[in-house]
This record gives C-alpha cells, structure tokens and sequence, in this order.
C-alpha cells in the first residue's frame, strides 16, 4: 500500500543544537536504511520550507504508524498521511 506522507519539521526554540544534529543524524541514517529496504520510496524537500513529501510503501496502517512512530525527528514534527489508490488513467 501507497501513503503520501507530508512531515513538517518544528524546530522548538529552546532545543539544544547538539541534541538536534544528533537527532538529524539518526534522522538520515533511518531514512537512508528504509529508502534502500524500498519503504521510503521517494523523498522530497519541499522547495523553501523545512519540510518533506515522501511516498512509503507498506503493508498497513499499522506498519505505518510503526515507521513514522520511531523516526528520531518524530517528537518535532506534524505529519500528514494521504492513503494512494491506483488511479484510473495511470498506464505504469
Ligand atoms: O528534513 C526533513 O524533511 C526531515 C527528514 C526526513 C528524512 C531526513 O533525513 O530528514
């Protein structure tokens, strides 16, 4: 199953820059784990802001909520989940 995924990334004010860099750093290594495992199937910035369109590919909501759940940037940021179904006209 195909899930557009828009994720927001707040910054809280307050955040200790070396806690946040750690936390982006495990932040790509999990992305570039499950983009190589076929999870994560496209990652985009979206042009001027400090977020991301991806497309996941996986089995369920459940494993859904799973993934999105434990990315380590999860606690700062809102996350919008668009359900893809197969449209129509699409020839691939
Ligand atoms: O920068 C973002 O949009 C958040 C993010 C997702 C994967 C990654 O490495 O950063």
């Amino acid at each position: 199953m195909l899930y557009c995924v828009r994720m927001d990334v707040r910054v809280p004010h307050d955040v200790d820059p070396d806690r946040f860099a750690a936390l982006k750093a495990a932040e790509k290594a999990r992305a570039e784990e499950l983009q190589r495992a076929g999870t994560w199937r496209h990652l985009w910035r979206i042009a001027g802001q400090y977020a991301n369109i991806s497309v996941f590919d996986v089995a369920s909501h459940d494993e859904l909520h799973e993934v999105l759940s434990t990315l380590p940037l999860f606690p700062f940021m809102e996350i919008e989940v668009t359900p893809l179904a197969r449209h129509p006209s699409a020839i691939d």
